[in-house]
């Protein structure tokens, strides 16, 4: 488990995070998700002990990590996988970390092994792609065999087959009981691996929460097709709904016979079909449609981007308009 309780961080008169509290729990893939600037790596970097907070605290199940006596066994963390020693072969790099946490020479090529690194072992890892650092740089993170892995932006600069294996390997990991958190920027590559997510914008919390929840928060309309589209759409009115017809194309891609689809908001799937029911309107269709996750995340984190329009910021630190964060609770 990983704790941020109240956590801020100020680098001279910038809040990079701001009173922020959230818990990342065993078993799940948790995406930390914010626009650049938003203080992801800054909260990162205070849970593994790098810099000392101006407020709150950070906990590795349960003590801080600076406290922990041999830290890869507990956590194992990629902060930026280009950070190794260049002239360094792979083995010797992790065999190096390996040492200095009392782990053996079995364990390295065992995680070689795992991480896909076994042929390319011996080899300088100043020669390597993007591609095979981030895979050491996750070798490294799982060395000790610990309950808790923390990755910063892992899936970054990586080609289709290496996003499937950080994936497949995240995903594992959860369901051994582990616990997961991988930052991104990038909703759209969280959304099939992460189970849930915390959002930030400009250091404060704005959502935590089931990613599924996320995207039916944002459900949009219900999309509907009917032998009777314009009686439906004038009872629907009645109701309290609003009605607009999609869209039905150009002329010629029409398929005959079909009317056009009825968007419809302010009464759910299972009210438009109640009521057709009742009126003897067949229903052809009926969809829900949500926001797809990149759009709630920017709909989310609009007012908080760092080199986009900002909301002015009143004397006290609050900002205008702030937002409640979305929680479990709060849906
Ligand atoms: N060492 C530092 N000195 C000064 N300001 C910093 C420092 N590190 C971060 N910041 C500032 O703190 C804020 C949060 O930065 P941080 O790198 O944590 O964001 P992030 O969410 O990880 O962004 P990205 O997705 O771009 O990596 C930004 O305004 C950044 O400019």
């Amino acid at each position: 488990m990983i704790e941020v309780r109240g956590l801020t961080m100020r680098y001279g008169r910038t809040v990079a995070v701001d009173d922020l509290t959230f818990t990342v729990k065993p078993g799940l893939v948790t995406g930390f998700l914010g626009p650049n600037g938003a203080g992801k790596s800054t909260t990162m970097r205070a849970v593994l002990g790098l810099e000392s907070p101006d407020a709150g605290e950070t906990l590795v199940d349960g003590r801080p990590y600076a406290s922990l006596r041999r830290p890869m066994l507990t956590m194992g963390a990629l902060l930026d996988a280009g950070a190794v020693h260049g002239g360094r072969t792979a083995r010797a790099h992790l065999g190096c970390l390996a040492r200095s946490n009392g782990i053996g020479p079995r364990r390295v090529a065992a995680v070689l092994g795992q991480a896909g690194l076994t042929e390319v072992a011996g080899r300088r890892v100043g020669g390597f792609s993007l591609g095979m650092k981030q895979r050491l740089g996750i070798a490294a993170a799982l060395l000790g065999d610990p309950a808790v892995l923390m990755f910063d932006e892992p899936l970054n600069g990586l080609d289709p087959e290496g996003i499937r294996w950080i994936r497949d390997l995240l995903r594992s990991l959860a369901a051994e009981g582990r616990t997961v958190l991988l930052s991104s920027h990038l909703m759209n590559e969280l959304a099939l691996t992460a189970d849930h997510v915390v959002v930030i914008g400009r250091g404060r919390l704005i959502a935590d929460t089931t990613t599924d929840a996320l995207a039916g928060r944002f459900r949009r309309d219900v999309l509907v097709r009917a032998t009777d589209p314009d009686r439906l759409a004038h009872l629907l009115r009645t109701h309290g709904a609003t009605v607009t017809t999609e869209d039905p194309g150009p002329p010629g891609r029409a398929v005959p016979g079909e009317q056009g689809a009825l968007l419809v908001r302010g009464v759910d799937a299972a009210g438009i079909g109640d009521l057709a029911l009742r009126a003897g309107i067949a229903l052809r269709e009926l969809t829900p449609r949500s926001a797809s996750l990149e759009e709630a995340f920017m709909e989310l984190t609009e007012d908080s981007v760092e080199y986009g329009a900002r909301r002015p910021v009143t004397e006290d630190g609050v900002e205008d308009g702030a937002r409640r964060p979305v929680t479990e609770e709060t849906r």
